[in-house]
């Protein structure tokens, strides 16, 4: 690459158009371009960037390299085994290029003809390649938007990089600040790189776990996943905790994982996430070994990969709760109550029975997964897997290795026999899409030709595999709405929407009684009941997590009872969810009222008057409902 060098690879037409109306008008052509680039290239304009500007500023190599490896040693460390690893398994005309955040290039990579040829263009450690001194390129435009980016050959501002094609994924530092880049650069257009993306983003994560640890060398550092077997994957979330049990630092995949930003995490005591004080749970914790514990964000496997030397106190740690029973409700289970719920449920069941994909709509926790499970269990496919990925608890640039696995030696961190994708694992079963509308763009176009296709290849493999799968997806959000703003791919759209069924909220079913006596049930609560002021509370709560918080409320109360109590009342709350459930509700005598008139009304009409029906649907007795006709208000 010269700077005299023109443009060899032929564009596609709106680039060309684009490049041509910036030569001659000094403008960027509105609606012409990817949304990204055109917002890049109106900062290089904003920069005073000119397309034929040789960029002598940034390209001054540093006066002092040494001094500039020797500032970063931290980023480099961390980071050379996975340079080596890429520069031999990226072809023999891809360069590997790490910089830091400042854009100032700290190693090049690749094969040494190829390093040779960039060195001409000043891709060499030392010079600086922000978007502010040499407009649009990967590197400097995936830190100035914070996250991945791919520039196509003419999508450069300077001329003089059409013939190239970037691609560039964001390292952060384990506070969550932008640390580095990692690129991949080739001559010739994208089209190939979008397989190697995937790969960088997984180098990334390695790279981010390393520096996690090495940030933390004297602290205790956990990984955790919800599955057992993302432990030491790059899927893995780790946090660092202080001796006194506060959390110091989380990754971005332990962010996601645990569904909070990091602010959030960040100074909070770990005793919620790992079930227990830190001081009970260092006694029992050997360095590898895996535990699990169940929070109020869901189930968790972890791992402490650094418990440091220094004896603490130690507590004796308290006998855990019984487990609870993992039994699913089946489908009928699912749609006793509510007769118009029932029939969604029975034309999800036909048509997945008919080869088509379902949809299931609803507001978190009000049960999407615990029904694509039921309609799993109800249908041929029932002996076979089901496999569930959600879309929104993935970092972005991995759900594609998630969905997709890698072949073996895919990148340094990868398994022996590599990593069997989410889709092939569903293979011959469901595949469950959880908050389908979080998925990236790019890859719903991947999905799409899968499911198309049905056929499916593993990252870094060429070959392709059958698929037989049945789809059932997910969202709370608006999917509509979202191909309206171009978020969500039509075509997509129509292809996952067989079968709709909208989920109830929970403040919105008639059958809470009932629904809180099978979950006390399946909770170890067998005969537990929950006191009326109680009962009425709940009833004119809003319930935001639906049924998974009533799931941790009744976890909770039934773990404040003592010995032999049968009855959860108010004194079982804690004072901050008592505070809650009050506040959201009215003057709790007419509330409690109100509501279970409510309840029990729409339960009578539902079930054309016919008493028991309405108790059965309530979960009480005939008695129970009489009593209660008369306590109501007409
Ligand atoms: N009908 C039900 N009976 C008993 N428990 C249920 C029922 N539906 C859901 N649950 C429980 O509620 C919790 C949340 O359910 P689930 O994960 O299916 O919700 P979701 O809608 O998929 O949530 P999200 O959108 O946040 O992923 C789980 O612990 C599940 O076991």
């Amino acid at each position: 690459m010269s700077p005299q060098q023109t443009t060899t690879i032929a564009l596609p037409p709106s680039t060309r158009l684009a490049r041509e109306i910036l030569a001659v008008d000094g403008q960027v052509p509105e609606g012409v371009l990817r949304a990204e680039i055109d917002a890049s290239w109106r900062r290089s304009l904003d920069h005073g960037v000119g397309v034929h500007s040789q960029h002598d500023l940034g390209l001054a190599p540093v006066a002092n390299l040494d001094l500039l490896l020797a500032n970063n040693r931290l980023l480099l460390d961390a980071a050379t085994a996975e340079l080596d690893y890429l520069s031999g398994h990226q072809g023999q005309d891809a360069l590997i290029i790490l910089a830091n955040a400042d854009a100032t290039i700290l190693a090049v990579e690749g094969p040494a003809d190829v390093v040779r040829h960039s060195t001409e263009a000043g891709i060499v450690p030392g010079t600086r390649w922000s978007e502010a001194e040499c407009g649009t390129n990967a590197l400097g435009t995936a830190l100035v938007e914070a996250r991945t980016v791919q520039i196509d050959c003419g999508e450069h501002f300077l001329e003089r990089l059409s013939d190239y094609s970037c691609t560039s994924v964001p390292i952060h530092c384990p506070q969550g600040d932008l640390f580095g880049v990692l690129d991949l650069t080739r001559q010739g257009p994208l089209g190939r790189l979008q397989d190697r993306t995937a790969l960088l983003a997984l180098a990334v994560s390695q790279i981010e776990g390393k520096l996690f640890n090495n940030s933390y060398p004297q602290q205790i550092v956990l990984a955790f996943h919800s599955r057992r077997q993302y432990l030491g994957s790059p899927w893995q979330g780790l946090l660092a905790l202080g001796l006194d049990g506060r959390i110091l630092a989380a990754s971005n995949q332990a962010c996601q994982l645990l569904g909070s930003q990091r602010e959030a995490l960040l100074g909070q005591r770990c005793d919620s996430l790992l079930g227990m004080r830190l001081e009970q749970w260092l006694a029992r914790v050997q360095p590898g070994s895996v535990e699990s514990t169940e929070t109020a964000k869901g189930g968790f496997f972890y791992k402490a990969l650094q418990v440091p030397q220094r004896p603490l106190s130690v507590v004796v740690p308290a006998a855990r709760a019984p487990r609870q029973s993992t039994q699913q409700p089946d489908l009928e289970r699912l749609g006793a109550g509510n007769s118009r719920h029932a029939r969604a449920l029975r034309m999800a069941r036909q048509g997945l029975a008919n080869g088509l994909p379902v949809v299931l709509l609803g507001e978190t926790g009000s049960g999407k997964e615990v029904v694509a499970r039921a309609l799993h269990q109800d249908s041929a496919r029932a002996g076979k897997p089901f496999v569930a990925v959600n879309c929104a608890a993935i970092p972005e640039g991995l759900i594609e290795s998630e969905l997709f696995g890698y072949r073996e030696g895919a990148f340094t961190g990868s398994r022996r026999g590599g990593m069997i994708g989410r889709l092939q694992q569903a293979h011959g079963g469901t595949l469950f899409l959880d908050e389908v509308g979080d998925m990236p763009l790019a890859l719903q176009a991947r999905l799409l030709r899968v499911l198309q296709e049905r056929k499916v290849a593993p990252l870094g493999a060429g070959q392709e595999q059958d698929l037989d799968i049945a789809l059932i997806c997910a969202t709370h959000r608006d999917l509509k709405a979202q191909v309206q703003s171009q978020q969500f791919r039509e075509d997509l759209f129509y292809r996952i929407h067989g079968i709709s069924v909208q989920l109830p909220a929970l403040r919105e079913r008639e059958d809470l009684p009932a629904l809180v006596r099978s979950l006390l049930d399946r909770l170890g609560g067998q005969g537990v009941e929950l006191s009326s002021e109680l009962s009425a509370l709940f009833a004119g709560y809003h319930w935001p997590g639906n049924i998974r918080q009533l799931e941790m409320t009744l976890r909770l109360l039934l773990a404040m009872r003592e010995a032999g109590e049968q009855e959860l009342g108010l004194d079982h709350l804690p004072d901050n969810l008592l505070d809650e459930l009050r506040d959201s509700a009215q003057p709790p005598s007419t509330r409690m009222r109100d509501s279970q008139s409510v309840l029990i009304r729409q339960a009578l009409e539902r079930h054309a008057g016919n008493v028991t029906a309405a108790a059965e649907a309530l979960g009480i007795s005939r008695a129970t409902l009489y009593r209660k006709l008369k306590q109501t208000p007409p």
